[in-house]
């Protein structure tokens, strides 16, 4: 869907009485390509959870382009990220019953994309998984699983991609692989690329970086 810029600001999220995170203002062109990072704990898997609308922060707005996220309801936000967003769990999320087709496939008939069948198909070959369609997620190796997850994540062209630490189950030549396949996938569809990140490297080699820093809230 259209890339559109995104920002935020006076963004809190409250987990629990005692947990509150409370995070810098940001505005990312569409198109960006950054990565989140900052010590542990400090929310950066919550801040891509509201930029995904699966989290709704105790105050603050975010837009994405002309819409205002924050002022959406739950159906809404539902509706939002059926669309709009690509999301890459840290550990993939993959359905361990179905096949890696039918994981992607599934995925594409939520997002409510026509042919989904089709553009699983191609989504997967395209990330070289063309020989994978019929095997199960265990049958794969780490490297293979996290590109079905990326497959599954870019196939209903989303315009936002976020990506929880990507590179935390590879060693650094695949690491270096996964994140060009993320900013090649991201470049295809103009869409924002977001990734949370512990690894300098990867940090380092995203034109963008968000610091998460803990604070008073
Ligand atoms: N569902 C939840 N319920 C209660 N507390 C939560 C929940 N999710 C996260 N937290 C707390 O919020 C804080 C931020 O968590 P989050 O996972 O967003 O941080 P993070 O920076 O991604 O951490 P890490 O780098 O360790 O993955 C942590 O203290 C965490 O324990």
């Amino acid at each position: 869907m259209t890339p559109a810029p995104l920002t935020g600001e006076g963004l809190r999220v409250q987990h629990a009485r005692e947990v509150t995170l409370a995070y810098p203002a940001f505005a990312w062109p569409a198109g960006a390509q950054l990565a989140v990072t900052g010590p542990s704990g400090t929310g950066k898997t919550s801040l891509l959870n509201v930029l995904a609308g699966l989290l709704h922060p105790q105050s603050g707005r975010v837009t994405y382009g002309d819409l205002i996220l924050t002022d959406l309801g739950e159906a809404q936000r539902d509706a939002f990220r059926r669309r709009n967003v690509g999301y890459v769990f840290q550990d993939f999320h993959l359905m361990p019953g179905l096949t890696v087709l039918e994981n992607v496939e599934l995925a594409l008939r939520v997002a409510g994309t026509a042919r989904a069948a089709e553009r699983a198909r191609d989504a997967l070959t395209r990330l070289d998984l063309g020989a994978r369609l019929r095997h199960r997620p265990a049958q794969l190796s780490t490297g293979e699983r996290q590109r079905v997850a990326i497959a599954r994540a870019v196939a209903h062209r989303p315009g936002l991609l976020l990506v929880d630490e990507p590179t935390a189950h590879l060693d650094r030549d695949r690491a270096a692989a996964a994140l060009t396949l993320l900013r090649e996938a991201a470049g295809d569809l103009d869409a924002t690329l977001i990734v949370v990140t512990h690894d300098e490297a990867v940090a380092a080699s995203l034109p963008l970086r968000y610091h998460v820093t803990p604070g008073p809230a």
